[in-house]
């Protein structure tokens, strides 16, 4: 005899059974599907708006500069490769020429010669770029350099060549492009800051200065060109395994030569080059590319900044002791 407790206990775990599989299933993967279906969409989306753009790439002659250029190629766009160095521009020129991509219409790619702290070369430069092809859709300004020393044994000089690089290069960049962009009501503004451009550390004062200010100009601009139909896409990277710390400029005005263990550590310029390309994709607007430590980090500098600064401090003091040990 099955007792009324036990046939209760049947008929609510029969309906229950019943709901799963006639409610909860298809509910499950009813939204499965529509989330497959909003990834697939977003990718075609992303690719036609990648195809035949015309993209400019500031320092497109080594580390993350060259693989955006590839990267943007191999996505179909039009490219302008900007450096300082003619033959290294032309010689990548012609290396993504010569790759294969078979079912894509591929385009030649420009090469623009100009140094970034030359500020009257910035302007003739726009002037060149926007004739390579007759408008520009995506500005992407990557070029940048780094720097490594302590404030007290910095010349001012040393500062303002972190700032015109980083900083007064770029934006002057960007002005020059601009009227274009707002004439035809389309465009998109992509800078590479860094981790530094949100946190502060020790003997990195004129690079974070620089990453700071570029993270408030293109924050400003991306408020006032929103009307005009033009996206601004900020980039913070962590470490990436180029030659950054080998260009970096220290205290005096030298070249400091050396590969740093975190950017031998950091990640692929390849790599970052394939989110740098999904952010601008999906038209992101502030993008930070780095593992959980740097995110703490900026969490803790804005909702336990004294303990940030205690950080910093004693990693200010660690890093003296092993430069005099
Ligand atoms: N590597 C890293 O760990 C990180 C890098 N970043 C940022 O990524 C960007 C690219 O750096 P990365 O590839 O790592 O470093 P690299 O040193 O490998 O590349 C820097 C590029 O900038 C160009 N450049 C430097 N100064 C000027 C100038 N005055 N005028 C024109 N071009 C110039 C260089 O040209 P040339 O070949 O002529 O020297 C080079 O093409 C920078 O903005 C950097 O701050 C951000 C976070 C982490
Ligand atoms: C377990 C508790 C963890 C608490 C975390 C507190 C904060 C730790 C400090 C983290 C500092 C991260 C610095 C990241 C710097 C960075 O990624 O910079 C990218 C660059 O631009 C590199 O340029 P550089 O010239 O400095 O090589």
């Amino acid at each position: 005899m099955v007792s009324q407790a036990t046939r209760k206990s049947l008929l609510k775990r029969t309906a229950m059974d019943l709901i799963t599989s006639t409610t909860v299933l298809p509910l499950l993967l009813g939204c499965l599907g529509i989330f497959g279906l909003f990834r697939l969409l977003q990718r075609v989306r992303m690719k036609a708006y990648l195809r035949n753009a015309v993209v400019v790439v500031t320092g497109a002659t080594s580390g993350l500069g060259r693989e955006c250029a590839k990267a943007f190629y191999a996505a179909g766009a039009k490219l302008v490769l900007c450096g300082r160095n003619t033959d290294a521009l032309e010689e990548l020129a012609r290396e993504l020429t010569a790759s294969r991509f078979p079912q894509k219409q591929m385009h030649k790619p420009c090469t623009v010669t100009f140094d970034l702290t030359d500020s009257a070369a910035t302007m003739a430069a726009g002037a060149e770029i926007l004739q390579c092809f007759g408008s520009v859709d995506i500005l992407v300004n990557n070029a940048g350099i780094s720097y490594r020393g302590a404030i007290v044994d910095t010349t001012v000089d040393v500062d303002r060549k972190v700032m015109e690089t980083n900083y007064f290069g770029p934006v002057a960049l960007t002005k020059v492009l601009l009227p274009s962009m707002i004439k035809r009501k389309r465009g998109h503004i992509v800078t590479i800051s860094s981790i530094q451009g949100k946190i502060s550390v020790p003997f990195r004062s004129a690079y974070a200065a620089s990453k700071h200010a570029t993270q408030a100009f293109f924050d400003c601009l991306r408020a006032e060109v929103k009307q005009d139909g033009i996206e601004v896409t900020l980039i913070s990277p962590g470490y990436i395994r180029t030659n950054l710390s080998v260009n970096a400029v220290t205290g005096d005005g030298s070249r400091y030569g050396a590969m740093d263990r975190n950017t031998a550590q950091g990640r692929s310029p390849a790599d970052v080059a394939q989110d740098v390309l999904a952010a601008v994709g999906k038209k992101k607007k502030d993008v930070v590319l780095a593992d959980w430590v740097p995110f703490l980090a900026i969490y803790l500098r804005s909702l336990a900044p004294g303990l940030f600064f205690s950080i910093m401090a004693f990693r200010a003091s660690k890093e003296r002791k092993s430069k005099n040990s």
